[in-house]
């Protein structure tokens, strides 16, 4: 058995009136792809907030290789090596390809410590060979010194992710990464997605599309109603009675 290192245990979260998790339990395990599926409203937005510091849960905690990530600020949650892609692009429009993905990676090294004068100078060089090469990573490369509003949107969404790339996440939060997309991109991410896999980083994403989760998820978990009903490897959740209950009383 692998070891364990994503832990949700007993998550709440209200807004108002509202129950949009309840009593959410969850185990990731380290170096694989869960999916998290669930019809419209069912809270799948709010756990990832959870998970990133966005949003603080009225009860339970969320764990990361020993480090309890509940109630830390989002910036000291990256720091542990979790990242999240949005669901829109947070790019710099003005700015080329290759200055938006070396930006997180100097705000990250300076957050660290103060660089003098010639460190700063090599590690531009470092941080702009190792950006380089995950633009390449991300088939971007021709255009790094395109501007980054220029893009396509299936572009954007591969730029953001080469932007969360270079932080050298362990835990890669993936809110929709193809939504928007045509097929063609839909397939160059899950390859690239793929790719990353067999780096070792431990993924979660949210997906609509279906034959994103069977291509790329080792296990799936659905929520609905705040509330996960089904888990399991993606064919045993697709033949839950459970599942197609939720998706024919839901908006899918
Ligand atoms: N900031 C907020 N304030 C009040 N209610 C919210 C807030 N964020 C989400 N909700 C509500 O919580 C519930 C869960 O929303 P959430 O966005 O997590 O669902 P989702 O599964 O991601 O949906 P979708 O697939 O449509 O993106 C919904 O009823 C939503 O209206």
């Amino acid at each position: 058995m692998e070891k364990l290192v994503l832990h949700l245990d007993n998550i709440q979260k209200n807004f108002g009136g509202l129950s949009a998790l309840k009593d959410v339990n969850l185990q990731v395990e380290e170096g694989t792809t869960h999916a998290i599926i669930g019809p419209n409203g069912a809270g799948k937005s709010t756990l990832l907030n959870v998970c990133v510091g966005r949003l603080k849960p009225d009860m339970g905690k969320v764990t990361f290789d020993g480090h309890e990530l509940t109630g830390r600020k989002p910036h000291e949650i990256a720091q542990i090596g979790v990242a999240r892609v949005f669901q829109t692009p947070e790019i710099f429009p003005e700015l080329s390809l290759l200055e938006n993905v070396m930006i997180p990676a100097f705000s990250k090294r300076d957050g660290a410590f103060r660089l003098n004068g010639y460190q700063q100078l090599s590690a531009q060089g470092e941080l702009r060979a190792e950006a380089e090469h995950i633009l390449e990573d991300v088939g971007l490369q021709e255009l790094m010194h395109h501007i980054a509003g220029s893009l396509s949107r299936g572009d954007k969404r591969r730029l953001e992710l080469a932007m969360c790339l270079i932080l050298r996440p362990r835990l890669l939060l993936l809110d929709e990464p193809t939504a928007g997309m045509s097929r063609h991109d839909t397939n160059r991410t899950i390859d690239l997605l793929k790719q990353i896999k067999s780096r070792g980083m431990t993924k979660i994403i949210i997906e609509h599309d279906m034959h994103v989760v069977f291509s790329l998820a080792d296990r799936v978990s659905v929520l609905a109603r705040g509330q996960i009903i089904a888990g399991g490897t993606p064919e045993e959740v697709r033949e839950d009675p459970k599942v197609k209950e939720a998706y024919l009383g839901g908006a899918h």
